[in-house]
């Protein structure tokens, strides 16, 4: 199956109410990207702010250079002055939208069909004259009429573009129209097609999927989702249900999780604990009978191993907990308690309903007071920390970021704000190997001082 991602988190993603990306950002989120492998990066509307027109700059500047390789595509209205700020950006692609259906031409361009016919016929080919591939993109199509698209269609291959964006603009695809709607327009020659699927019913991973068995070989996505309204098809969840569907693996699946937290940092849109695949619930498991399931076998109650994802899994104690449950967390923490102790602690947990989540220091005290012994747990066979690091004020910080994110254990490093410049996240087989960890972080030129927080508990 031919299928790869366009990633549009720096376009359709920034058009989300209250994200704004800084041109930095823009760069780290390319980069980004490009190690996940998808296919295309729509890097932004470059008419749109000088700072868009300087990030696309710099993203196409990388490509240039060798550092990333997706292709990188310009969005662009079918007006002149936009196609030629793309074009002198020398983005490899100009993706000119659109609005096709008779509501988007009445109320948004006053066009009628014949006009808008020219027009996006002289934008396509001005765009090719500057020498970029171009994608048309027929915006709001899924509402436009069908034979007008096929002649929109028609009109732009013959101009020059060899791409065209489906745009279910308004989410009302469900997936049998849409694979309908894709057979029926690959029977057209010359042209390849994008699926751009918005979730306003949630269906967004459906319609592309289905898009794709209609001929579509290019899904458009964002990381966590992102995008106006509720957004378009959500990247980690497009690429699970491709692997799982159609054994394709479009990006590096195991580095989906580190992208996800990438954008919610920039983006400041957390992703709900419930969201598949990257949310904190997405391999977390908890009533008894599903827990005594994935101990003998996880296929029971899990579509894919998490660490295909980079994930792992576990379970939560409260009262829908079961005895199987119950012995496995104890034997986790290597304490030993005959089955009518077990019995016990259950009955006392399952007599307190509103606990939420017992954790294992909980766990130990009920324990206790059960057996009347004191319980030893084993020790943790890893000691993780979160230093917070300030640095000099006349050093460049992002210097200073490299130099520690190569120190041997710091597993993870950020820029931050606030009173501390950078964090960085260490793991260490036990605290002597910690304190060395600090001590190299310490000696780094330019680190002022540090602050250091043992992690007590993960969910
Ligand atoms: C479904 C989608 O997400 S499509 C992508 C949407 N992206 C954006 O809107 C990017 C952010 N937008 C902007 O920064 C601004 O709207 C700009 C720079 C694009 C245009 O700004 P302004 O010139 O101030 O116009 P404004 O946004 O108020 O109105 C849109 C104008 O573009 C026209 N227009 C809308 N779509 C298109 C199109 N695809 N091709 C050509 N003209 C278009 C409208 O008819 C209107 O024209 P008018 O000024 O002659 O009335
Ligand atoms: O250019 C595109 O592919 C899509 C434009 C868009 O964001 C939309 O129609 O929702
Ligand atoms: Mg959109």
């Amino acid at each position: 199956m031919k299928v790869g991602i366009l990633d549009s988190t720096l376009r359709e993603g920034e058009q989300t109410p209250g994200v704004v990306f800084t041109t930095e950002q823009r760069v780290e989120i390319a980069k980004a990207l490009s190690e996940l492998g998808v296919s295309m990066i729509e890097a932004g509307h470059p008419a749109v702010s000088p700072d868009i027109y300087e990030g696309i700059k710099r993203i196409v500047k990388l490509k240039k250079e060798g550092e990333i390789t997706p292709e990188i595509v310009g969005h662009s209205r079918a007006v002149k002055k936009d196609i030629e700020i793309a074009a002198e950006l020398e983005v490899d692609r100009i993706a000119i939208f659109y609005g096709i259906s008779d509501i988007h031409l009445k109320a948004k361009t006053g066009k009628t069909r014949e006009e808008a016919l020219n027009i996006i016929a002289e934008a396509v080919s001005y765009a090719k004259e500057h020498g970029a591939k171009v994608r048309f993109t027929a915006e709001d199509a899924t509402r436009a009429d069908l034979e007008y698209l096929t002649q929109v269609i028609k009109t732009v291959r013959d101009a020059g573009a060899d791409r065209i964006g489906i745009a279910d603009t308004v989410g009302i695809l469900y997936p049998a129209k849409t694979r309908e709607l894709f057979s029926y327009l690959s029977k057209i020659p010359g042209v390849e097609y994008d699926i751009h699927a918005h979730n306003d019913l949630g269906l967004a991973v459906a319609n592309s999927l289905a898009a794709v068995e209609g001929g579509a070989t290019i899904i458009h996505a964002t990381v966590n989702g992102l995008g106006e309204r509720v957004g378009i098809t959500p990247l980690q969840v497009i690429a699970a249900a491709l692997k799982y569907h159609f054994n394709v693996e479009v990006v590096k699946l195991e580095l989906l999780p580190k992208i996800s937290s990438l954008i919610e940092k920039y983006s400041g849109i957390p992703t709900p604990p419930n969201f598949p695949i990257t949310g904190d619930y997405a391999f977390l498991h908890k009533a008894g009978i599903h827990v005594q399931g994935i101990l003998n076998d996880p296929r029971t109650y899990e579509f894919m191993p998490p660490e295909t994802f980079g994930r792992n899994r576990d379970y939560v104690i409260d009262k829908y907990t079961g005895k199987h449950a119950l012995k496995d967390r104890f034997e986790r923490l290597g304490v030993s308690l005959s089955e009518e102790e077990l019995e016990q602690v259950l009955a006392k947990i399952k007599s307190n309903p509103n606990v939420r989540f017992y954790r294992d220091v909980d766990l130990l005290e009920i324990a206790e007071e059960v057996t009347g012994r004191v319980l030893k747990p084993r020790p943790p066979e890893k000691v993780e920390a979160l230093i917070s690091i300030k640095c000099d004020s006349n050093v460049y910080t992002t210097a200073v970021t490299r130099k520690i994110s190569v120190i041997p254990g710091v597993k993870e490093v950020m820029e931050i704000s606030g009173d501390y410049d950078i964090l960085a996240k260490i793991e260490a087989k036990d605290p002597t190997e910690l304190n060395n960890i600090i001590e190299s972080i310490r000696s780094v030129k330019g680190v002022s001082s540090t602050l250091t927080s043992l992690v007590l508990k993960k969910m």
